[in-house]
């Protein structure tokens, strides 16, 4: 059993993160998780708050000499925030009433959060309901992605929507398989792009869009896709239903503050046309194996990998945390206010894409250590080559 998890509050001293579960052996470098850190870390649309973090991940446990122990890894992210936030996180800080947040935002876990564990402060809901949680998410992923790049498991993302600007459909949704390599060339060129989408025409109308919505005091959403190359047949079982894998993986992206909706493969497409035009033709080819000439099921059928391209649709709303905020109830008051304003990002969709990577690519390496599971890298090498 793999197993995540995390702690730390948004304005805390930091975040926690630990992972048990990896075999031992296992090489990994550092440069390369942070690498991921930074990669979430920007993206069109982010506010204020990205400029003062640099986030770096410290190792307190589980790695020795560049390699996995077999033990539990943790980890620790520094907030650099902590600074500025320091009175505000003191609970015996002197205009501890004046400093409270009193009005529910919208969209956000505040009113729901603060009514569930009685507190009379929103800020002890919105800093561990914050996304910044998500960076400990990252660096366990981008952990699991090292593992699993020994196996030739590779994951991706881009992004193709943002508010109404939609990539056009023909130029990746209708997935090829046989064209794989070409999409692929083109997602890695537009992880350097600030809205991470791999048509420049449509990137720019992104763009303007989220510079519009920033202009109006707004926010948006939009939609991201994840890609895993190279993963075995048969991850994940239909024998049980806690066992899908398609489930898991929506489970795991559902999780991802913002997400409210998730899509594998043509999920949504494939319910307007005929079956005919929809299930994956079957070929066979000495040297090539069991292989399909589409992808419409992205990559997963009856809760199991398939052998294609996992592909992987989320859809995010837009941003809770409006500069022109909306209509809400003081708690105290019960008065009609507007609600706080808190520094915000405009848009999340570019680093939510990135988060959604690392959940994916988690949930892959705890299904195939179900599979292939053993304490040392050797042992399981031994036992996926011997299935494949
Ligand atoms: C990377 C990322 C950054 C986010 N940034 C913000 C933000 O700056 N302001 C905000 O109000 N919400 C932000 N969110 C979304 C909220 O965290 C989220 O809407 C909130 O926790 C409520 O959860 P729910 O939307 O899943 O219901 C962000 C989400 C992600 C994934
Ligand atoms: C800190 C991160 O995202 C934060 C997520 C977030 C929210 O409400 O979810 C609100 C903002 O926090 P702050 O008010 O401190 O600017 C974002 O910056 C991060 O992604 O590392």
């Amino acid at each position: 059993m793999l197993r995540i998890l995390t702690a730390g509050e948004s304005h805390g001293r930091g975040l926690v993160g630990v992972i048990e579960g990896l075999p031992s052996n296992v090489p990994l470098k550092l440069e390369l998780i942070n690498q991921d850190l930074r990669r979430r870390q920007q993206g069109y649309g982010r506010g204020g708050r990205m400029k003062i973090e640099k986030d770096q991940i410290e190792v307190m446990s589980g790695i020795r000499g560049g390699k996995t122990l077999g033990s539990p890894i943790s980890f620790v992210i520094n907030n650099r925030d902590y600074d500025n936030w320091r009175e505000h996180m003191d609970p015996f800080q002197e205009n501890k009433e004046e400093r409270r947040v009193t009005r529910p935002r919208p969209g956000h876990a505040d009113l729901t959060g603060q009514m569930k564990y009685n507190f009379d402060d929103i800020r002890n809901v919105l800093e561990r309901s914050s996304a910044r949680e998500t960076a400990v998410r990252t660096a366990a992923g981008s952990i699991v992605k090292q593992f699993l790049k020994c196996f030739n498991i590779e994951v991706y993302s881009h992004v193709v929507s943002i508010g109404d600007v939609q990539l056009n459909k023909n130029s990746n949704m209708f997935f090829d398989t046989q064209n794989s390599d070409d999409l692929v060339k083109l997602i890695k060129k537009a992880d350097e792009s600030p809205v991470r989408c791999i048509d420049q025409e449509t990137e720019a109308a992104m763009i303007q869009a989220i510079d519009e919505a920033k202009a109006d005091g707004d926010s948006l959403g939009g939609v991201f896709e994840v890609h895993i190359t190279g993963v075995p047949v048969g991850l994940g079982s239909y024998v049980q239903w806690d066992r899908k894998l398609d489930a898991k993986l929506s489970y795991a992206l559902m999780s991802i503050q913002g997400i409210k909706g998730v899509e594998i493969g043509e999920g949504f497409t494939n319910t307007t046309k005929p079956g005919s035009q929809v299930h994956d033709e079957i070929y066979h080819q000495e040297g090539q194996g069991y292989h399909r000439k589409t992808n419409f099921a992205g990559g997963i059928e009856g809760g199991m990998s398939n052998g294609e391209t996992i592909i992987l649709r989320c859809g995010m709303k837009p941003i809770p945390t409006l500069y022109k905020p909306l209509r809400t109830v003081n708690i105290h008051t019960k008065e009609v206010e507007m609600a706080t304003v808190e520094r915000s990002d405009t848009c999340a969709v570019p680093a939510a894409s990135i988060v959604g990577e690392m959940v994916a690519i988690s949930v892959i390496g705890e299904e195939f250590m179900r599979k292939f599971g053993g304490d040392s890298l050797e042992e399981i090498m031994k036992r996926w080559k011997d299935y494949i």
